[in-house]
């Protein structure tokens, strides 16, 4: 149940096993589905996401430093433009149908749970390199995709359509597509063709894993306003 994200994607999330799945289907994501989640609950984890693009979008600011040549920085600018000015806007635009003004989701007090999950990943990429900063980065991206991808074929409830919409969109879709070929030619470039069998490999598998379990935790977050 994935698009088409690369080889390296397909490897990680292979080796990721039961967290991949408890992030991908957990019972947060499946109330989107199927209109269960409670609109608190929604409202409630579009503002800690709202601060959640922020610390990503620098996150993926950090990988155009990190960047080693100009396809790779065209790569990951590319990216933060379509978190600042695409999936950010949706934030702003369905918490102001709401009631939520867009200075008060600037303001929102960070629940510790995505504090830890931003900050690993930052973490990553300020004391590692660009492979580093990409496996901490691609569950968040990749994930996303998949879970947008499955709930457009399989929701049962109009109810959070829109949100369902923003990430099985083509936008959507193509920047992980993007992200997925980024990260191929960046292990190819660093480590070879065969960048499964470097010593290196086993810490970025570390590493993407530690990335989805924050995923989950997330989603537990969300479920308690
Ligand atoms: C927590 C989280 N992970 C991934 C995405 C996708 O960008 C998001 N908006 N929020």
């Amino acid at each position: 149940m994935s698009g088409d994200y690369g080889r390296a994607f397909a490897a990680l999330r292979a080796q990721a096993g039961e967290a991949w799945r408890d992030y991908t289907r957990h019972a947060f994501v499946e109330g989107l589905g199927d209109g269960s989640l409670p609109r608190e609950a929604f409202l409630h984890y579009l503002r800690q996401d709202y601060v959640f693009l922020v610390h990503f979008s620098r996150a993926w600011a950090l990988a155009v430093v990190k960047s080693e040549t100009h396809a790779e920085m065209l790569a990951a600018v590319g990216t933060v433009n379509a978190l600042v000015a695409e999936e950010m806007q949706l934030h702003v635009e369905i918490c102001a149908q709401a009631g939520i003004p867009a200075d008060a989701l600037f303001a929102t007090t960070e629940r510790p749970e995505n504090l830890a999950y931003t900050r690993f990943v930052l973490e990553a990429g300020y004391s590692g390199d660009l492979l580093d900063l990409l496996a901490a980065l691609a569950p968040c991206v990749m994930g996303y995709g998949e879970i947008g991808a499955r709930l457009q074929a399989e929701a049962s409830s109009e109810c959070y359509a829109d949100w369902i919409g923003t990430y099985a969109g083509e936008d959507y879709q193509s920047s992980c597509s993007a992200v997925g070929e980024l990260l191929d030619s960046a292990l190819v470039r660093r480590l070879g063709p065969e960048f499964e069998t470097s010593p290196r490999w086993e810490r970025l598998c570390r590493t993407f894993r530690t990335a989805t379990e924050l995923e989950v935790q997330f989603w537990q977050m969300g479920l308690t306003p």
